[in-house]
């Protein structure tokens, strides 16, 4: 039992959802009996359950992917996996697949807040004894509520949205991969085959924007601020629905919101913003009735966090000066002289 204790202890030191991940895996291999395990990603396109291997054993070591879900040829429909299938549609907590040729297949699906994205999945060469399966649960609990500790630091109480302490980490770690992948040669062909097919004329890329709702101020004043934070959650209900899961977003305090458009072309990214910037438009809130947001952006393979920030912000400004109710791309406005682009200082660190 002392291994599995200092697995634990290893386990629970990690601050970040994917080490864990390969922690637990980690412990659970060193198990006896086991020959294999792996983390799998359940997500959804196009209406269509799938299932991919995010963490897995290569060559005796625990490797990850960070690639996006819905592009990753490994992808499996959730539809090959019925046992695992029927455990996800009845929010079981666990699934055996029927013995294949001396493989004894268990899921473990981790809830978090009614839904399961991740499961793990542990194979080994004869059936699961009740003592294995008790030693695994134990495990698996541990590691599932840490997950959901982890999970709760990380969010805005009001909204669940991902808080301005995790945009700092994400996206700080997000430009220095962006930077490795630019100067590596190596990492080129892993970042070409991991991201959707490119327009020849219009590359696929990341993109930041800064989201504020208009005259949000007279919405507390006219209607106290309990309706203002309605507006808040709806329009974070809003955004979550208007993004694609593999992107991400932030509520950044008080009013104002930040969204990580990931892979994608220029057109699209103007298409998305504006979609959501309509959906909001569109939407009867309670009582308070007509809502608008402005929003600026970014593309963010160029300059430092602090730099990529400023300059979705000054477009956002922008967009708040000139009518409110609408989208800027920060290039257009600099190319077109409405702005002067920002010299870059890369002696400001504020990440
Ligand atoms: N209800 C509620 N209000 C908040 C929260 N956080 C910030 N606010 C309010 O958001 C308002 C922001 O107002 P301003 O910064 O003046 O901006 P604005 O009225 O939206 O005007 P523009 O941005 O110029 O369109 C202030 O009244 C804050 O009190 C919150 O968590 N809940």
């Amino acid at each position: 039992m002392k291994p599995i204790l200092q697995n634990l202890v290893e386990m629970t030191g990690h601050r970040d959802h994917l080490r864990l991940e390969v922690s637990v895996l980690s412990t659970l291999q060193k198990l006896s009996s086991i020959t294999e395990v792996r983390a799998l990603e359940l997500f959804t396109d196009a209406g269509v359950p799938y299932v991919r291997p995010r963490t897995w054993v290569d060559n005796g070591q625990l490797v990850s992917t960070d690639s996006e879900a819905a592009a990753d040829p490994r992808r499996e429909p959730l539809d090959n996996y019925p046992a695992l299938r029927g455990c996800v549609d009845t929010h079981g907590e666990s699934a055996l697949a029927s013995p294949r040729k001396g493989r004894y297949v268990l899921w473990l699906p981790v809830w978090m807040h009614d839904k399961v994205s991740t499961c793990l999945e542990i194979t080994q060469s004869r059936p699961f004894s009740a003592h294995k399966l008790d030693v695994l649960m134990g495990v698996f609990q541990v590691y599932q509520n840490y997950q959901s500790l982890l999970d709760y630091s990380e969010r805005d109480a009001l909204t669940g949205l991902f808080n301005r302490k995790t945009f700092d980490e994400q996206f700080s770690r997000h430009t220095m991969s962006g930077l490795a992948s630019r100067t590596s040669a190596a990492n080129e062909s892993l970042v070409a085959d991991e991201s959707p097919v490119a327009n020849e004329h219009e590359p696929v890329q990341q993109w930041l924007a800064v989201v504020d709702i208009d005259h949000f101020k007279q919405v507390n004043d006219r209607f106290g601020h309990l309706y203002g934070d309605e507006v808040l959650i709806l329009i974070a209900n809003i955004l979550r629905s208007s993004f694609r899961s593999h992107d991400r977003i932030f509520r950044f305090g008080g009013e104002e919101f930040v969204v990580l458009l990931r892979s994608t072309t220029l057109s699209t990214a103007h298409k998305v913003f504006n979609r959501f910037r309509l959906a909001v438009q569109e939407y009867n809130f309670p009582q308070v009735g007509r809502v608008t947001v402005s929003l600026g952006f970014v593309c963010t393979t160029k300059g430092s966090p602090v730099e990529i920030l400023g300059q979705a912000d000054q477009a956002l400004y922008y967009a708040k000066e000139h009518g409110r109710n609408q989208v800027c791309f920060y290039d257009d406005l600099v190319a077109n002289g409405h702005l002067a682009a920002k010299v870059a200082n890369d002696d400001v660190e504020l990440f």
